[in-house]
C-alpha cells in the first residue's frame, strides 16, 4: 500500500479539545468504546463463520486490554474482523469521525453534564485520553495486507503498511501527559470488569502488577438453564455481585424472546433493615453495562429488589433524553419496564397459588414491597390485591376474604384490625377473650395502603380493634335494667366529674362478663385525629388535644362483678375511688392516660393496696 495522509477536517477542529474537557467529567467512556467495538469486530466475525463465510478457527476470540507503563500507552487489542485499508479509510477517517463530529455538532450548546455518558461518542472517544492515536489492524480476508494508521490531536493523519500478522485490531492509545490510569492499573482493571463483567467474549487485562487477569464471566450462573444452577452458587453470586451478607430469599429468572431480554430478579432478605431502601438494578446490553437503577426501564417497586437485565435491543447508553416518558407507550423501555412488571406479578402470584406455607414464611420480608406494588403499578395491583396476606391476634395470615369469610367474624361487612400490636394489646386480650378476630395492619405502609383497600373494598368498613366495636359484643339492656343504668349513671358523673369530658357515657350488658369498662373510639375522628397527628397539628404525647378531636364513648359493662359492686355499694368516696381506678385502667389500656393523671393513680392504688392490707 502507498503510504497515505491527510487532515480529518477543517469544520470540527474544536472537537478534539471538546471531547479532552468531557475528561474530567467521564473518563469510563473511552474503554467502554473501544473494547466495544472490539467485541463487536469479533461478534462479526463469529457471525461470517457461522455462515461460512470466513474460515472457523480452534484459537479462542479474545480482547486484551495492556496497560504499558513504560511506553506510556494503553492497548486493545482483538482478534476479531480486523479492517482493510480501505474500511479504515472509510469507517475510520470517514465514519467514525463524521459520526463524533455530528455528535459535537448537535450537543456543543447543551450543557456537557446532561449529554455525556448519554450517548456513545465511538471511536474518538480515544482523544479524551490520548494526544495520539494509532491502529494497527488486519482483516480476516484471504491476501489481506496489515494497515497502520496515526493520529494526532492536531487532527493529521497517516496510514502506512502495519505490523500484525493475524486478523484482528489494536488501538494504540499514547499518553502525552503523566495519565492518573498509567499508575493506577487497579482502576482500569476495575472499569473494564464493571463494563464487561458478563461479555460473552473473553476480556484480559494486563498491566506491570496484574500478569494477565481474566477479566470476565463469559457464562454467568443467572444465564444458565434452571437444571445446571446450584442454590448454593447463586446465593453466593448474589452475595458477592450485591455485597450484601444474607443469601436472597429466591429468585426469578426471565426471558423474553420477542423483546431480546433476559435476566434475574433477586428477591431480597430484608433482615438486615434493607426493606425501604431501593435494590440495584444493572443493566445491560448483550453483556455490556449500560446503566444502574433506570428509572425509565424498571418499575418503582421492582426496584426495592435487585437484579440484573441484559437486552440485545437497548442502546448502549440510555438516558432521559433518549426515553421521553410521552414516548413510553410504544418504545423499547417501555416493552422492558412491563416485561419486569408482569414477571414479578406471575411470580408472585403463582407463588401464592401454589406454595402458600413458602408465600407465608417469606411474607415479613414481601410485605411492604407486595403493598407498595399495588400502590405503584396497574398490572401487579390487578393481579396481587386479593393476594395480599394480614397476621390475624392469633399469629395465622390472612387475605382480607379469608377474614371476612371466616365463621368467628360477627358482622361480614366489618375487619377489625389493630394498628400496634403492643398499644392495643389490651383489645387484642378482649378479641382473643371473645374468641373474635382482627388482623394485623403494624406496618407503616399499611395506613396509605388501607386507604387504597377501602377504594377497592368499597362494600368492606376497616374499624380498628379500639374503634366501635360495642356491636361486637353484642351489649344490649333488659328491662329492668332502667333503673340501674340511672343510677350507675349518676355515681359515674359523680366519680368522675369533669373528668369524663365530651366523652360519651355507655352503659350496657355485655355477653362478656370479664369486661369492666372500655373506652371505644369513633373511627371517624379518630383516623382525622391520627391524621392530625401525623402532620404535626397535635403533638403525639398531648392527648388531651387528640381526645378533644376523636369522639370517644365509655362503655361500662352492667354483667361485670365489680361494676354491679359499684352500683350496690352504699359508701360513696369508695365507689368514687373505684370508678376513677377503672377509668384510668380504661385510658391506660388504651395509651392515653394523660402525664397528670398518673400521680393521683398512683396515690389511689396505694390507697386501696393499704386498705386491702389493713382488711387482711
Ligand atoms: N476494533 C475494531 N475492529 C474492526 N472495526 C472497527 C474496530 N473499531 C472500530 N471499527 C470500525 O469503525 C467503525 C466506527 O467506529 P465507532 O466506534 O466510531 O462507531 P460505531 O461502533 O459504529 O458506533 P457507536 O460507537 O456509536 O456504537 C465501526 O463501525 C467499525 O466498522
Amino acid at each position: 500500500m502507498n503510504k497515505q495522509s491527510g487532515y480529518l477536517s477543517i469544520e470540527s477542529k474544536n472537537i478534539f479539545s471538546i471531547l479532552k474537557k468531557w475528561l474530567y467529567t467521564e473518563q469510563d467512556i473511552v474503554f467502554r468504546e473501544l473494547i466495544s467495538n472490539a467485541s463487536d469486530a469479533i461478534e462479526k466475525l463469529v457471525t461470517l463463520q457461522e455462515k461460512g463465510e470466513a474460515v472457523k478457527e480452534s484459537s479462542a476470540a479474545r480482547i486484551v486490554v495492556t496497560l504499558d507503563t513504560e511506553a506510556n500507552c494503553i492497548i486493545i487489542s482483538d482478534n476479531g474482523i480486523g479492517m482493510t485499508e480501505a474500511e479504515v479509510d472509510q469507517y475510520i477517517n470517514q465514519i467514525a469521525f463524521s459520526g463524533a463530529a455530528d455528535f459535537i455538532n448537535q450537543h456543543s450548546q447543551e450543557q456537557t453534564d446532561s449529554i455525556i455518558g448519554h450517548f456513545g461518542v465511538g471511536f474518538y472517544s480515544a482523544f479524551m485520553l490520548a494526544d495520539h492515536v494509532a491502529i494497527e489492524t488486519k482483516s480476516y480476508q484471504e491476501n489481506a495486507s496489515a494497515v497502520r494508521w496515526d493520529c494526532k490531536s492536531d487532527m493529521s493523519y497517516e496510514m502506512k503498511p502495519g505490523t500484525r500478522t493475524q486478523h484482528g485490531t489494536d488501538v494504540i492509545l499514547y499518553m502525552n501527559d503523566p495519565n492518573p490510569y498509567m499508575s493506577k492499573p487497579e482502576t482500569v482493571y476495575n472499569i473494564i470488569k464493571k463494563y464487561f463483567m458478563f461479555l460473552q467474549t473473553e476480556v484480559y487485562f494486563e498491566a506491570p502488577e496484574f500478569d494477565k487477569v481474566f477479566v470476565n464471566d463469559t457464562n454467568p450462573i443467572w444465564k444458565q438453564p434452571d437444571s445446571a444452577i446450584v442454590p448454593e452458587e447463586m446465593n453466593n453470586f448474589y452475595k458477592e455481585f450485591y455485597n450484601d451478607i444474607a443469601d436472597p430469599l429466591f429468585w426469578i429468572k426471565f426471558e423474553s424472546i420477542d423483546i431480546g431480554i433476559s435476566g434475574i430478579i433477586f428477591f431480597r432478605n430484608t433482615k438486615n433493615g434493607t426493606e425501604e431502601l431501593d435494590g440495584s438494578f444493572k443493566i445491560y446490553n448483550r453483556g455490556v453495562y449500560v446503566g444502574e437503577n433506570i428509572k425509565e426501564l424498571v418499575p418503582k417497586f421492582v426496584n426495592l429488589q435487585s437484579g440484573i437485565i441484559d437486552c440485545k435491543n437497548l442502546p448502549l447508553v440510555v438516558s432521559r433524553s433518549t426515553i421521553r416518558e410521552d414516548e413510553q407507550k410504544d418504545d423499547m423501555a417501555s416493552l422492558i419496564y412491563e416485561c419486569l412488571s408482569q414477571e414479578v406479578t406471575i411470580a408472585l402470584n403463582s407463588f401464592f397459588e401454589k406454595n402458600r406455607k413458602q408465600y407465608e414464611t417469606f411474607w415479613p420480608h414481601l410485605n411492604a414491597f407486595v403493598k407498595y406494588g399495588i400502590m405503584q403499578d396497574k398490572i401487579f395491583a390487578s393481579v396481587m390485591t386479593r393476594k395480599v396476606i394480614f397476621e390475624d391476634i392469633y399469629g395465622r395470615y390472612r387475605t382480607i376474604q379469608e377474614y371476612i369469610d371466616d365463621e368467628t367474624n360477627a358482622d361480614k361487612g366489618i375487619v377489625y384490625y389493630a394498628s400496634e400490636a403492643i398499644e392495643q394489646s389490651h383489645y387484642i386480650e378482649i378479641f382473643k377473650r371473645c374468641k373474635l378476630n382482627a388482623l394485623l395492619f403494624d406496618h407503616v405502609i399499611d395506613q396509605p395502603f388501607l386507604r387504597r383497600q377501602e377504594v377497592v373494598h368499597s362494600n368492606i368498613q376497616f374499624v380498628r380493634i379500639d374503634s366501635n366495636i360495642e356491636s361486637l359484643f353484642q351489649g344490649s339492656l333488659n328491662g329492668d335494667d332502667a333503673a340501674k343504668v340511672e343510677l350507675l349513671t349518676q355515681k359515674i358523673h359523680h366519680g368522675l366529674g369533669e373528668r369524663l369530658g365530651k366523652m360519651e357515657l355507655k352503659i350496657t350488658n355485655l355477653a362478656e362478663d370479664s369486661i369492666t369498662t372500655l373506652i371505644v373510639n369513633d373511627e371517624k375522628s379518630r383516623r382525622m385525629a391520627d391524621m392530625m397527628e401525623m402532620y404535626g397539628l397535635i403533638k403525639g404525647t398531648d392527648h388531651s388535644i387528640k381526645e378533644m378531636q376523636s369522639k370517644r364513648t365509655l362503655l361500662v359493662n352492667l354483667n361485670n362483678d365489680i361494676v354491679r359492686f359499684i352500683l350496690k355499694s352504699e359508701d360513696k368516696s369508695q365507689a368514687d375511688l373505684i370508678i376513677n381506678q377503672l377509668f384510668d385502667l380504661a385510658l391506660m389500656s388504651q395509651g392515653t392516660l394523660n402525664l397528670n393523671d398518673v400521680e393521683s393513680f398512683i396515690l389511689r392504688s396505694e390507697t386501696m393496696i393499704h386498705k386491702l392490707i389493713r382488711s387482711c
